[in-house]
């Protein structure tokens, strides 16, 4: 069964001495023992959640209230600092450019791993798909991801991620880089996703937006829930992706 359940989880970003910036006077406090420096941010603290098929649900909340965070633990980017997660079902997250690629890989390269990680084997013919839908000229396959622009590196990790239906779907900023005529093809496939995907999760900044997609939406504030508003079943279909965030 398609599930997400979030026990008190907490999430802490560390900053590797972000107060200090000299290499010497860490080497030197560690020879002579000083305990090292290692502050953290909480970014996500104590934060229960439970989602069943069905699901539609929003996260609100001012720049740095832990929205991508909260999204990136769900993905399991992240292991919580503390807490428990529990998550069933395959999840395509749709989360940021830089996100699980190396960039000093050729482009097909990128795509096996991201497919392989997903529990996907990259057939010859799933890796034609995925190319033809990014609509890009042949040769680029084996050019490192270095070399791609932001709107040509959306379009791969886009294509790649959508390639197989979600059970749960996390969606963060995205396809504001890419241009009209491919978003307007992605759009599409997002929808279908949207559609068939038994848990969605959007994050952003657009109330409208979240009104309309979303049966609940979770306010977050300094990394906490602030509040819960539970809102009328969505009129279906009618998410605008194109979405530039503030
Ligand atoms: N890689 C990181 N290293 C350290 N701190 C981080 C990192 N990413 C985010 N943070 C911090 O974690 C907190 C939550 O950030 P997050 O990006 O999750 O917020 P957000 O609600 O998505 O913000 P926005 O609306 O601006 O996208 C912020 O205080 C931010 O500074």
């Amino acid at each position: 069964m398609v599930s997400i359940n979030l026990r008190d989880v907490c999430l802490d970003y560390p900053l590797y001495g972000a107060y200090d910036f000299s290499l010497k006077r860490r080497l030197l406090g560690r020879l002579m023992g000083e305990a090292s420096e290692t502050r953290t941010i909480r970014a996500i603290d104590r934060i229960s959640l439970e989602a069943r098929a069905g699901a539609r649900i929003g996260l609100a909340g001012p720049n740095g209230s832990g929205k991508s965070t909260l999204l990136r633990l769900i993905a399991g980017v992240f292991p919580p600092t503390g807490g428990q997660r529990e998550v069933s079902g395959n999840i395509v997250p749709l989360l940021g450019l830089g996100a699980g690629v190396n960039l000093d890989f050729v482009a097909a390269d990128n795509i096996s791993l991201l497919l392989r990680i997903s529990g996907r084997k990259p057939t010859p013919k799933i890796l034609d798909e995925i190319w033809a839908f990014t609509e890009l000229e042949e040769r680029m396959q084996r050019l490192p991801l270095r070399m791609f622009s932001s709107g040509m590196l959306m379009r791969v990790l886009f294509a790649t991620a959508t390639a197989f239906p979600a059970d749960i779907l996390l969606l963060d900023e995205w396809l504001s880089v890419v241009d009209e005529n491919f978003s307007a093809k992605a759009e599409q496939r997002l929808l279908k996703m949207v559609e068939t995907a038994a848990i969605v999760i959007i994050a952003s900044h657009d109330h409208t937006l979240l009104r309309r997609t979303c049966s609940s939406i979770i306010n977050l504030d300094h990394g906490r829930i602030a509040s819960t508003a539970q809102l009328d079943t969505p009129v279906p279909h009618h998410l605008e992706l194109r979405e530039k965030r503030a």
